[in-house]
C-alpha cells in the first residue's frame, strides 16, 4: 500500500526523481551493476534528461510567493519570489507562503513515501537534504539554478549518556545541525538563498553581489556557497567580536570581507541600509528565504523518528530567524497531513543577551532591545533580533517557553556534554542549560523526547573550550575542567602519575 502511494506520489511531481523505465539505476539479475549516467554525463545533465523524461501532464505547478508576516486573512499583498523585496509596504516582515492547495493533491502519507525515497542518493539535487523537500522550499526553481553541497541529513544523535548521567533522561537526542558543510545550521537556508540569487542574475535582475552582517555562520554559510556559483560576496563582521575560525571562513571563500568597529546590531543597521543603496542581495534571515530552507531541519527530525512528533524541541536563539523556522517545517508538516500533532518548542538564549527571555518574562508586554554583552556564545551574542515578530508568533502558536543561560552555565554543560563524547559549540550548551532547568522544575519528564538542536560545529569555538580547561575564565569556577598533565620523560613519573589517576579515576 505504501508502496503504490509512493509511485503515485512520484507520477504527480514535476521534475521527477523517476528514473526512465527503461534504464534502472542497478542490475541486480545479472553479475555487472548498470551505471544509471554515461561517463560524460554529470548528476546536473542527468537530473535533466530524467526530470524530461518523466513530465506527466498532470503536473501541478506548485508555486510560493512572498506575504507581509502574519498579515490579515483580507490582504491581498505579495510579491513573487523574483522580485528583491525584504519588507512589506507597511515595513513589516515578510513570509513565504506557498501553495497549500496544490500541495494538498498529495496525502500526508505520499509526501513521506516521497521525502524517504530521496535519503541517501546523489540525485540532484534530492541528495541534499532542502532540496529533498524541493516542493515545499522553492517549488518553481530550475534544478540547473540550484547552487547546493548536499546540506542537510545531519546526524540525530541519541545522547543515551549524557540524558542518563546529567537528567535522569531516556529519550535525549541532539540534532547535529552544525556538522554541515561550513559547520552551522545556516547552509540549510543559505543553499536556497544563494540558489534564488543564481536565478536572478540569469534573469538580469540588477544583483552584483550578496551580503551579510553576521557574528561568524551566517558569513561563513554566504562566503561558500557564493564562491561555488561564482558570485561576489560582501560581509559585515563585528571587529574582535567572532571566533577566529569564523573569521578565516569568508576570509579563505574569497569574500570582501569588512571587520567594522561595532557590535553584530550595528553591523545588521549598516547592511540594511546600504542594499537598501547598492545591487546587493541580503542575505541575513530578514530575508525570508533563507527560512525556507531552514525550515527542512524540522522535517528532517520527524523523517528521522519515522514520523514521531517529539514532545520538545530545544532551539538557541540569536536574531530569531530559526526558532520560527522549526515551527514553520513542523507546521506545514501537520497542515498537510505527515504528523497530527506539532512539539513544543524552547527557545534559550544567553543571558548577557537575552531580549526575548526579558520579553517572555514580561508576558509578552513591550519588546525592549537590549544592548548584548559579551557571552561565551557570540553567534548569539544579538541585543535586537530582527525576527523578534516570528519568534513570539511561533513560540506562542506552539505552548513555547524560553529559558536563558548564564556564561557559567552554558560553559559547564558544554563540558559535561564534551564529556560525554560530544563536541558541541557553546550556543548548544545554551539549549542544554534550558533543558537541564526545564528537567529540574520538572516541566520537561524523565520520558520526554527531547531534542536539542546543536547549530554549530564545535571545532569552531576551540579557544572557549581552551580556556575553560585552563581555568583561565575570570570568575568561573570551570568545575568540569579537564586540564593536560604535564610530566617529566621518565618511566617512574609516568607509572606514578597513572597509578594516581587510576586510583581516582571514575569508573564508568
Ligand atoms: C551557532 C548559532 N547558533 C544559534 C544561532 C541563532 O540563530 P537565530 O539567529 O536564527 O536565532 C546562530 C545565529 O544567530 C548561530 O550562529
Ligand atoms: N548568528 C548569525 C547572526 C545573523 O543571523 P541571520 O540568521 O539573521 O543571518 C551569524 O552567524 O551571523
Amino acid at each position: 500500500m505504501a508502496m503504490a502511494a509512493a509511485s503515485s506520489s512520484a507520477s504527480f511531481l514535476r521534475p521527477s526523481v523517476r528514473r526512465p523505465h527503461n534504464k534502472p539505476r542497478i542490475s541486480c539479475s545479472s553479475e555487472t551493476l548498470t551505471p544509471r549516467r554515461s561517463p560524460d554525463e554529470n548528476i546536473r545533465e542527468e537530473a535533466h534528461r530524467l526530470s524530461i523524461s518523466s513530465v506527466d501532464p498532470r503536473t501541478p505547478l506548485f508555486s510560493a510567493k512572498y506575504v507581509p508576516f502574519n498579515a490579515s486573512p483580507n490582504s491581498t499583498e505579495s510579491y513573487s519570489l523574483d522580485e528583491i523585496v525584504y519588507r512589506s509596504s507597511s515595513g513589516a516582515l515578510l513570509d513565504v507562503q506557498h501553495d497549500m492547495d496544490a500541495l494538498r493533491q498529495l496525502t500526508g502519507a505520499q509526501w513521506r513515501d516521497l521525502f524517504d525515497s530521496r535519503v541517501g542518493k546523489t540525485t540532484w539535487p534530492y541528495g541534499s537534504g532542502v532540496w529533498s523537500k524541493k516542493e515545499w522550499v522553492l517549488p518553481e526553481i530550475d534544478t540547473d539554478d540550484i547552487v547546493s553541497a548536499f546540506e542537510g541529513n545531519s546526524n540525530l544523535f541519541w545522547a543515551e549518556r549524557y540524558g542518563k548521567q546529567f537528567l535522569g533522561m531516556s529519550d535525549l537526542w541532539v540534532k547535529h545541525c552544525g556538522i554541515s558543510h561550513t559547520g552551522s545550521f545556516k547552509d540549510l537556508g543559505m543553499t536556497v538563498l544563494v540558489s534564488q540569487v543564481n536565478r536572478l542574475r540569469k534573469l538580469n535582475r540588477p544583483v552584483v553581489g550578496v551580503g551579510c552582517a553576521s557574528t561568524g555562520d551566517t558569513s561563513a554559510a554566504l562566503s561558500a556557497y557564493c564562491a561555488a556559483a561564482g558570485i561576489p560576496s560582501i560581509v559585515f563582521l563585528p571587529a574582535n567580536k567572532i571566533s577566529i575560525a569564523q573569521l578565516v571562513q569568508p576570509i579563505a571563500n574569497g569574500a570582501f570581507v569588512l571587520s567594522i568597529d561595532t557590535d553584530f546590531d550595528g553591523c545588521m543597521k549598516l547592511i540594511r541600509e546600504v542594499t537598501s543603496e547598492l545591487p546587493i542581495y541580503l542575505a541575513n534571515s530578514l530575508n525570508s528565504l533563507r527560512l525556507e530552507g531552514q525550515k527542512t531541519a524540522a522535517v528532517e527530525i520527524l523523517q528521522q523518528f519515522d514520523w514521531e512528533v517529539p514532545d520538545w524541541v530545544i532551539v538557541p536563539g540569536g536574531n530569531l530567524g530559526n526558532i520560527y523556522a522549526f515551527y514553520k517545517g513542523f507546521k506545514m508538516c501537520k497542515e498537510l497531513g505527515l504528523v497530527d500533532r506539532i512539539p513544543r518548542l524552547v527557545c534559550a538564549q544567553a543571558a548577557n543577551a537575552n531580549p526575548l527571555y526579558l520579553h517572555y518574562k514580561s508576558g509578552w508586554k513591550d519588546f525592549k532591545a537590549v544592548k548584548a554583552g559579551t557571552t561565551f556564545a557570540s553567534a548569539i551574542q544579538i541585543g535586537d533580533p530582527v525576527s523578534i515578530d516570528r519568534a513570539v508568533f511561533a513560540l506562542q502558536s506552539c505552548d513555547g517557553i524560553v529559558e536563558e543561560a548564564t556564561e557559567e552555565e552554558l560553559m559547564d554543560a558544554m563540558a559535561q556534554a564534551d564529556s560525554t563524547g560530544m563536541f558541541i559549540c557553546p550556543h548548544t550548551g545554551v539549549a542544554l542549560t534550558a533543558l537541564n532547568k526545564l528537567r529540574n522544575s520538572e516541566v520537561i519528564g524523565p520520558a520526554d523526547r527531547t531534542v536539542v538542536v546543536s547549530t554549530a560545529h564545535g571545532l569552531k569555538f576551540t579557544q572557549s573550550k581552551i580556556e575553560y580547561h585552563s581555568k583561565l575564565i575570570p570568575d568561573m569556577a570551570c568545575k568540569f575542567a579537564n586540564p593536560p598533565v604535564n610530566v617529566k620523560a621518565d618511566f617512574g613519573s609516568v607509572m606514578d602519575v597513572l597509578k594516581n589517576y587510576l586510583n581516582k579515576a571514575p569508573r564508568f
